[in-house]
């Protein structure tokens, strides 16, 4: 279990996160919702702890876990002329030796293959497209078997078969290894596909949290993104969510 208690997160004089309070169950995929600017990034790298914050993170009572975490953030731009395979095994950092274990390499290639880019292996990143780019850097941090995964928009650069592909790849990890999984996401409906919880984040407080359908009803969407939206069932029973017109005024 992931806890954050009264975490705040200010650049400057300017604060974007205040009071932020949640728990969040290992086993169960997380996404966190909410409009641009709102802090979300800020809220993942502050967990990763690679962004001074106030309050406290802890998990499952260890109240340093910033090595346990992996975070793969939203901007994946890449000049280095690292090969896909190089820059996957660098996600073995902390678990490797003088020499690379084959065991490294081949868990760096397994990840690699998940994701189709067994042929891209030997390409520089710098030489990759983006959505290439995403599956490697998250193929980067599920290699280092964390204990909590943090996701900053991991589908905004995937097809839609890819996009289905990493959520259903990280949910199923999620289970299996029963790890902590919070995924900062825009899709709401691949978001209420993927998560078993959800917080909403609205002018850097936390404004709604619970299951997807508890969090993605019109009134909430209304308040969180001041868009009108239908919410319906789809035949196989998944939630829809629809964008229908914008509501109030733009800020
Ligand atoms: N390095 C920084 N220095 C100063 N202000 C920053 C910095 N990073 C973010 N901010 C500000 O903090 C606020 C929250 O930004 P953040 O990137 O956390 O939002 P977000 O919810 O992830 O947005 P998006 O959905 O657009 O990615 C924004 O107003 C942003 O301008």
């Amino acid at each position: 279990m992931l806890t954050v208690d009264n975490l705040s997160v200010a650049y400057g004089r300017n604060t974007v996160l205040q009071d932020v309070t949640f728990h969040l169950p290992s086993g169960s995929p997380g996404a966190l919702i909410g409009p641009n600017g709102t802090g979300k990034s800020s809220l993942l790298r502050a967990i990763a702890g690679l962004q001074r914050h106030g309050g406290t993170i802890a998990l499952a009572g260890d109240a340093a876990p910033a090595g346990r975490i992996a975070y793969m953030p939203q901007d994946t731009a890449a000049a280095s002329s690292l090969t896909a395979l190089e820059v996957t095994l660098l996600g073995r950092l902390g678990k490797l030796g003088l020499r690379v274990a084959r065991s490294d390499i081949e868990a760096s290639r397994d990840v690699l293959h998940l994701f189709g880019l067994t042929d891209k292996q030997d390409v520089a990143i710098s030489a990759l497209s983006g959505g290439q780019r995403q599956m490697v850097y998250l193929a980067q941090a599920l290699v280092r078997s964390p204990d909590v995964l943090l996701l900053d928009e991991p589908t905004a650069a995937l097809d839609l078969r890819h996009q289905l592909l990493v959520l259903d790849t990280v949910a199923d990890l999620c289970r299996e290894r029963n790890i902590v999984v919070l995924a900062a996401m825009h899709d709401l409906t691949l978001a209420g596909r993927f998560a078993e919880r959800m917080i909403g984040l609205g002018d850097g407080r936390i404004v709604a949290e619970g299951t997807p359908e508890h969090v993605m009803t019109p009134d909430s969407l209304a308040d969180l993104y001041r868009v009108t939206a239908e919410v319906s069932r789809t035949s196989s029973g998944r939630l829809a969510i629809v964008p229908t017109g914008l509501a109030g005024p733009v800020q």
